[in-house]
């Protein structure tokens, strides 16, 4: 392999020195989520959402709960225009939810941007970006630091000039691949953006440091935030966002890293969509905030329901193995998993019956499973499985849970010797169909 042919972050851009504190924090509760995937999600599809989805998965996001949502482009396409000015025209935007809309640095795609939001009642965030990291800069803007600096006023004075006297109307920058731009650069540009357009606490600006792509471990981007979060000038006029893109794999560290660091609102996809492998994956953060014991003010009570708009917006299934949706995160095929499942749903009901605290709402303590799988509605029919990498107790658990069916410790074992044979055989998982008629052909009966 060619690794030589590449750098890692520290060769790449100076990385600050901050006091970090990061580390010895905790999350206590939410950041503001923000669902960007109308804009950065659908940008990625290979057939973006036609005006029918893109209602559909509003929709969703409104009845989920969140309350900023980036819902389009508007000056890429007839499509996105239309859809801001449907959410203009309409009320299918409640009055607590904002609305963002993104645009770049270019005049006549900030005129048509503002031209997309007239008349809408509520809260509206304008979103501009830029790319500020050298690569971008060099090649792709060819533009100098200070020539990219007067580009970046500009559409800041055309955003102010055409849209600062409505207020309801908030600014957001986001300095594109912010996590490979010189620190130095983001501060001047970020306070000169404030300045501009007068940041105030009652109307704070959103500053958002996207890892357009990751490049590095995600230590290293905490870093850079908690930077940001300890030397912004007018930083409690600026609400700190971040945007993780999973290049590494790692956006969910990236983002929970960075809340710890002082990141108020999180930018990224329901179950991860976007470009390339994808925007940090919103559904997860949330989810892993909940078996903390934090409450994600976002309501996946139906997650089903959820994954099957989601798939029927992008056109794109999920994986079985995604984390708290997909089809299998919740199923023991394995004896001994299936083994200490049964026994921590055994103690789980018991404590239930001796505190008289409802099982759903008990302390849950159960192994292998981080959540009770019936906190996001998915029953418990599917937890164990059976195949020829199951035991005993993983087979009187499917026969007990399915048919009210109990063995003895001796029939257990007995039982578990037939079943093998025949799942080594078959070479397949057997249903819960397959193993009563097994018990009935071994025990002569169902008790
Ligand atoms: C990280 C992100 O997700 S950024 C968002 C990316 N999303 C999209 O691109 C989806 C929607 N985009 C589009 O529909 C189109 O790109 C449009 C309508 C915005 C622009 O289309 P076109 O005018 O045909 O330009 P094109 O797509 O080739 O963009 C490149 C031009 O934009 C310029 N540009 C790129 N980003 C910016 C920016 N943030 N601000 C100002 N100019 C920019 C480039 O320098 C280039 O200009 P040049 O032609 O003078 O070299
Ligand atoms: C411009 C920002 C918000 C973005 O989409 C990215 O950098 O990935």
């Amino acid at each position: 392999m060619p690794s030589h042919r590449y750098r890692d972050v520290f060769a790449k851009v100076p990385v600050a020195p901050v006091d970090r504190e990061w580390p010895d924090r905790r999350i206590t509760t939410a950041p503001l989520w923000v669902p960007v995937d109308l804009r950065d999600g659908n940008q990625a599809l290979a057939d973006p959402m036609d005006p029918e989805r893109k209602r559909r998965f509003f929709e969703l996001m409104v009845a989920m709960g969140y309350k900023e949502i980036e819902v389009g482009y508007p000056s890429a396409s007839q499509t996105d225009f239309d859809f801001v000015r449907l959410l203009a025209t309409s009320d299918l935007v409640p009055p607590d939810v904002t609305i963002v809309v993104f645009t770049p640095a270019r005049p006549e795609l900030i005129e048509r941007t503002v031209e997309s939001i007239a008349g809408m009642r509520g809260q509206v965030v304008i979103h501009m970006y830029a790319a500020t990291a050298p690569v971008w800069r060099d090649v792709v803007l060819r533009r100098t630091r200070d020539e990219l600096a007067s580009l970046i006023y500009s559409g800041a004075e055309d955003i102010l000039r055409l849209a600062g006297e409505q207020e309801n109307v908030r600014f957001q920058f986001s300095p594109e691949v912010y996590n490979l731009t010189e620190p130095d650069y983001i501060m001047e540009l970020s306070d000169q953006l404030t300045k501009r357009w007068d940041a105030t606490p009652q109307r704070p600006v959103i500053l958002n440091l996207p890892a357009t792509v990751e490049v590095a471990t995600p230590n290293v981007y905490a870093d850079q935030i908690e930077y940001m979060d300890k030397n912004l000038p007018r930083r409690d006029s600026v609400i700190l966002s971040v945007h993780p893109h999973n290049d590494r794999g790692t956006g969910i560290a990236c983002a929970e890293l960075a809340v710890l660091a002082g990141a108020q609102r999180v930018e990224g996809c329901i179950f991860g969509n976007g470009e390339r492998t994808g925007n940090v994956d919103i559904a997860t953060l949330a989810l892993n905030l909940h078996a903390q014991g934090v409450d994600p003010m976002v309501d996946f009570s139906a997650i089903d329901r959820i994954r099957e708009t989601v798939e029927y917006c992008t056109r794109m299934p999920i994986h079985p193995r995604h984390p708290y949706v997909g089809e299998l995160v919740y199923t023991a095929f394995s004896g001994t998993h299936q083994d200490a499942i049964r026994k921590g749903f055994a103690e789980h009901h018991r404590r239930a019956v001796a505190t008289g605290v409802p099982a759903s709402e008990l302390a849950w303590d159960v192994p292998y499973l981080p959540i009770d799988p019936a906190d996001v509605g998915r029953g418990y029919e599917a937890v164990v499985r059976v195949n020829s990498q199951s035991g005993k107790g993983g087979i009187a658990h499917v026969l007990e849970s399915s048919y009210g069916v109990r063995m003895s410790s001796a029939e257990e074992v007995e039982f578990a010797r037939h079943v093998q044979r025949h799942t080594d055989e078959t070479g397949r998982e057997a249903s819960a169909v397959e193993l009563k008629g097994l018990y009935e052909e071994v025990f002569g009966c169902s008790n």
